[in-house]
């Protein structure tokens, strides 16, 4: 992946009602994420983080422009295709964690794994070894409700990497943590940073900006600023991830 873009957006538009309730949530947005890099989206309330995060992510529409995963245009994509898309490329991470009540943390991993057709043995075997790698290998057998904030959202970042993606998308991951869960999350982050992993997180936090190579800021439905930092880490093979 190193040199490739792992993402790209061109006059990406997202626009909600018509007329006077016109809302334009994103407006004709370009960006290019090379593979490799972490990159923070701020800005105040209302302009258009979670939008944008869902458009390139497949999980909504643009309403214009055009979005490519790696070099896959996802905008016309058939919802078949989309949805396996989102399912084996994309890693979604969640404010509310969004695990599965019922399953325990290990079946709340393994599931992505299960539906893209892996053997129920092999799927089992890296949901463990990712468990591990959050910190959490002894809780695989907890329900969600049995584990921490802070925990949960740790099995959350292991769900999202169950399938390899080709990106990681996080959309305020830390909004509902506390000081010290949110400095576990932060430190995953920079373990996948270092291993190659490309990841776009939607944040308030300014801890996470600062461990992020390039931060966006927005403002109603555009870029305002766009400052890159250190250069991208394009990693050895995902160095122990995969
Ligand atoms: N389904 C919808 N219908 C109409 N307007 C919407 C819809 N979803 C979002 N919007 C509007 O689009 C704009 C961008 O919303 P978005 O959720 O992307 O902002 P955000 O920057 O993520 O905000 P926050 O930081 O509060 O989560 C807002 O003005 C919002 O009210």
């Amino acid at each position: 992946m190193t040199g490739s873009t792992a993402l790209r957006a061109r006059g990406l538009t997202k626009r909600y009602g018509s007329h006077n309730t016109l809302v334009r949530a994103v407006d004709e947005v370009d960006l290019d994420v090379p593979a490799g890099q972490t990159l923070a989206i701020m800005g105040p309330s209302g302009c258009g983080k979670s939008t944008l995060l869902h458009l390139v992510g497949g999980l909504q529409r643009p309403t214009g422009g055009q979005v490519w995963l790696a070099e896959r245009r996802i905008d016309t994509m058939s919802e078949r295709a989309l949805a396996r898309l989102r399912r084996d490329d994309v890693g979604f991470v969640f404010q509310s964690f969004h695990l599965m009540d019922e399953l325990t943390a290990v079946e709340n991993v393994e599931l992505a794994a299960l539906l893209a057709g892996r053997s129920p043995g092999r799927a089992r075997k890296r949901a463990l070894y990712l468990l591990d790698r959050v910190g959490l290998a002894d809780r695989a057998a907890h329900l969600p409700s049995a584990l921490s904030g802070g925990q949960r959202q740790r099995v959350a970042i292991a769900r999202a990497l169950s399938n390899e993606p080709l990106v990681v998308l996080a959309d305020e991951p830390t909004g509902n943590l506390d000081s010290a869960a949110t400095v576990e999350v932060l430190r995953l982050f920079e373990e996948l940073h270092a291993a190659g992993q490309t990841l776009v997180v939607v944040t308030h936090d300014a801890r996470i900006a600062a461990v992020a190579d390039r931060v966006i800021s927005m403002r109603d439905g555009a870029f305002a600023d766009d400052n890159r930092f250190a250069s991208t880490t394009t990693g050895t093979v995902y160095g122990g991830w995969r």
